[in-house]
């Protein structure tokens, strides 16, 4: 599959991946911290202090592919994202695609800006989770936006380009959200928003 493919791909990215091996989200940190300027308009430019980010490293056989970042109101933690407080390592996906009231916005494909901020913090990151530095080429990725109950929770995946030569799907099985192994340690214009379940193994 193509870079541009994965770009593009519906449905949960988690399972996508893990019909191609083992699938591991490494937690880099899930903690307060202040958003950057496209997240803080995506999300209704909440205050300063009163959001979360979450940031992880999605391995396929133990080889880093993905760096992502989800930000989120701190509040929301009390209500609709609650069950987030408690994922630790288990894949986010577990809490977007199996349930009918969380909707997602249009895929928004993005090439970062090389010197960017959340393209050195994604270089900082990687370097200490996986021992190798991130290639120049990594640059391409692609935000949505989930909402649950009106909260919105937005996520940027970032792609090494080595996920363009993943072996092919050894078999037409579809792993379960629930067999996902878990390892330790732009602007939107005009959203479309469609149920997340309903792109779900596509
Ligand atoms: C959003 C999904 O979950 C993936 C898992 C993440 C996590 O556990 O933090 C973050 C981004 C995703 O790529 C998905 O599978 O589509």
């Amino acid at each position: 599959m193509s870079l541009r493919a994965w770009l593009r791909a519906p449905g949960s990215l988690s399972a996508r991946l893990a019909r191609h091996g083992r699938f591991e989200v490494q937690l880099l940190r899930q903690t307060t911290a202040r958003l950057n300027a496209p997240e803080r308009r995506q999300l209704g430019r909440p205050r300063q202090g009163c959001t979360l980010v979450r940031e992880v490293v999605l391995r396929v056989d133990g080889q880093p592919l993905v760096w992502a970042r989800s930000s989120l109101h701190q509040s929301t933690l009390a209500g609709p994202w609650k069950a987030l407080k408690g994922l630790g390592r288990r894949p986010l996906a577990e809490l977007l695609y199996q349930d009918r009231r969380v909707q997602r916005s249009t895929l928004q494909p993005k090439r970062l800006n090389p010197h960017g901020g959340t393209r050195r913090q994604m270089q900082r990151q990687w370097r200490q989770a996986t021992g190798t530095a991130a290639p120049a080429g990594m640059q391409w990725a692609r935000h949505s936006v989930f909402k649950r109950q009106g909260a919105q929770l937005r996520i940027l995946e970032l792609f090494h380009p080595e996920v363009a030569h993943l072996a092919p799907y050894p078999g037409t099985r579809r792993p379960s959200l629930k067999t996902l192994a878990c390892a330790p340690g732009g602007r939107l214009h005009r959203p479309v928003w469609q149920s997340a379940r309903s792109h779900q193994g596509r």
